[in-house]
């Protein structure tokens, strides 16, 4: 019963849209009716659009209703000037130059970085009436154009048959935003949302997936302005406002931004608001603003996080079947003991490696070497440049002199997702943890880079997507087993304690399948029990022949796990040697305990010695 209830769930919008689109037909919905479902269509791709970039990928462009005057107005020229009134060609033309427009301003905006896409996004909008203005002679002008009668395989298409047009562009494109964004790249576009490090520590170009995302967007802005034209007839400055931009936001928030279909209801609920309210008009941007401010304060997920938090309810009440993402490959699992196979570890090398922050030398001259099959501990009291180093490694600083060697290749000063495309794994002081993610999904994002699945193959749910989907799957339960937490697979990743969200970090960057680990103080925050994992953990990954490279203050854990121990203070490599070594170096208790340097004798290894 509840495998076909869960079956079902994803048909309820398909069913909705049968309805409305046997509607005319059958009498059941008339034309002031079919004219507001159209409007709430068109609409609703708009917000799609803003709700991939701005609720997915947590990019604040505001640019959705410059790319719809585009769609638009290339939609009308090619009927009026050119004669070309083929429904399939206006599609076609204006998601292309949504296309060449997402890409020319995308770049520059995107290449600058921080508020820069939101600037010039804000920027196209307000500019949107002059441009008009400037190229009259395809656009009109301020008088605006009267679109030609649109067209399919030479049949007019008006009325009831571009009422079903509408709804049947606007039912593709949801099938497509679903597909896209329920997999996982729009995983990653979550990822990317919650924190650009991780998404680039998981080896993705973070300016690619940005820029991807963004065109993404265009595509439906576009196809709503190409039906607008169709279904108005007529295309003026007016229409393309900053008022529309403010209501398309405002749509998306009380919707559910992180929501495939929270842009219907945020459109229904804008749409019909305009025309049930007389005053809306006069008061929108008011309305607008206090959408905006209650949808932020009391429901700050939308009608969408309402329905969903609803659902779950119902599911814990046992109304509803419980929805268990892990439950095949749970099934699957069953049986066989966890295991972690052979690991192709590296060596890193440090040489004379330097960084500077100013005049701040927070690390100088650190030569460090990790081997395969060993565990590699930095150790050092606060702020003595043991996150510097980490930070060195993994590309997100680059060095101010000296080299990183990975197996004998100079990898200093790459961007962070070569480095990670390389076989280099890290968790986080604090650990990065997306929101709107099961842990199932989140540890399989580890596997994003290395097991590719194309976007294509995703859209289109090909054989490909699927087998991906269930490895991804398989392979994270697998390791949450490994860790003895697949008990939270299907909980929300960002809903878990401390100790349980740094081992699943450590769950996260063995599905990678990497050949160097760094872990940051990844033995904070955990309680006994969950130390017990961490160490086997480890250890597991040393047998497996990983390189580990710890940053840990726990010093009996280092002790515990250490092969070699490197010892920095201010930023300057004070001793190496094996545990024992550590121990017994008096200089390195002297930085411990605070005792001065003449109290201090000569360490058992010094700098440099290995
Ligand atoms: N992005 C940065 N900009 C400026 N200074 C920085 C930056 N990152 C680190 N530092 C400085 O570099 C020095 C080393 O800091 P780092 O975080 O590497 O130390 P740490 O050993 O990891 O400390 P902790 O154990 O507290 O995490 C500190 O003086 C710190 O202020």
């Amino acid at each position: 019963m509840a495998a076909v209830v869960n079956r079902l769930r994803p048909l309820g919008v398909p069913i909705l849209l049968l309805l409305l689109l046997a509607g005319p037909g059958t009498g059941l919905i008339n034309s002031y009716w079919s004219r507001t479902v159209m409007l709430i269509a068109i609409l609703s791709l708009l917000v799609s659009g803003l709700n991939v970039v701005l609720g997915y990928a947590g990019e604040l462009a505001m640019g959705q209703v410059a790319l719809y005057a585009v769609g638009a107005y290339v939609a009308g020229y090619l009927g009026v000037r050119l004669g070309m009134t083929d429904v399939t060609l206006a599609l076609a033309a204006a998601v292309l130059a949504a296309v060449v427009v997402g890409l020319v301003t995308g770049v520059p905006g995107l290449r600058l970085g921080g508020w820069s896409l939101a600037m010039v996004t804000f920027f196209l909008v307000i500019l949107v009436p002059n441009l008009i203005d400037v190229f009259e002679h395809f656009t009109g002008g301020t008088l605006g154009l009267a679109a030609a009668v649109p067209t399919l395989f030479g049949a007019e298409i008006t009325g009831d048959r571009l009422y079903i047009l509408i709804l049947v562009v606007t039912g593709l494109w949801f099938a497509v935003a679903r597909n896209l964004l329920l997999s996982r790249h729009g995983n990653m576009f979550l990822v990317l949302r919650q924190s650009p490090i991780l998404a680039s520590m998981l080896g993705v170009s973070v300016y690619r997936l940005k820029l991807l995302v963004y065109v993404v967007g265009a595509i439906p802005a576009a196809l709503a302005g190409a039906l607008f034209s169709m279904l108005d007839g007529f295309i003026a400055p007016e229409t393309f406002t900053f008022a529309l931009a403010l209501s398309v936001l405002a749509a998306s928030v009380v919707g559910g931004s992180t929501s495939v279909y929270g842009a219907l209801a945020g459109a229904a609920v804008m749409q019909l608001g305009q025309q049930t309210f007389t005053q809306f008009q006069d008061w929108q941007l008011v309305i607008y603003g206090a959408f905006l401010l209650l949808a932020g304060v009391l429901f700050n997920r939308g009608l969408a996080g309402l329905f969903h938090d609803g659902v779950a309810a119902a599911c814990r009440r046992g109304w509803l079947p419980q929805n268990r993402p892990s439950a095949k490959a749970a099934a699957a699992s069953e049986g066989r003991e966890p295991h972690l196979g052979r690991l192709d570890g590296a060596v890193l090398r440090t040489e004379g490696l330097s960084k500077s922050f100013g005049g701040n030398k927070a690390l100088q001259d650190v030569s460090v070497e990790a081997r395969p099959g060993e565990v590699t501990a930095l150790i050092g009291p606060n702020g003595s440049g043991k996150t510097t180093l980490l930070n060195l490694i993994c590309g997100f600083y680059r060095p101010s002199g000296g080299r990183l060697l990975l197996d004998e290749e100079q990898v200093g000063g790459r961007a962070p997702y070569r480095i990670a495309r390389l076989g280099v794994a890290r968790t986080f002081q604090t650990p990065l943890i997306p929101q709107h993610m099961s842990t199932l999904a989140f540890v399989a994002t580890g596997r994003y880079v290395t097991h590719r699945v194309g976007l294509l193959a995703a859209v289109l749910r090909l054989p490909a997507f699927r087998r991906g989907y269930a490895a991804d799957d398989a392979e994270a339960y697998a390791l949450l087993r490994l860790l003895g937490i697949e008990d939270v697979a299907d909980r929300p990743v960002n809903s878990l304690a401390l100790g349980t969200r740094r081992l699943v970090e450590v769950a996260r960057s063995l599905a990678a399948g990497p050949r160097v680990f760094l872990f940051d103080e990844v033995g904070s925050g955990l309680d006994e029990s969950d130390l017990v994992v961490l160490e086997r953990a480890i250890e597991m990954i040393r047998a497996a022949g990983g390189t580990v490279i710890l940053v840990e203050h726990n010093f009996p854990l280092v002790l515990k796990l250490a092969d070699r121990i490197h010892v920095l203070s201010q930023g300057q490599l004070i001793a190496t040697g094996t545990p024992a070594e550590i121990q017994a170096d008096r200089r390195v208790l002297a930085e411990y305990t605070g005792a001065t340097d003449d109290e201090a004798t000569e360490p058992a290894t010094r700098k440099g010695g290995r």
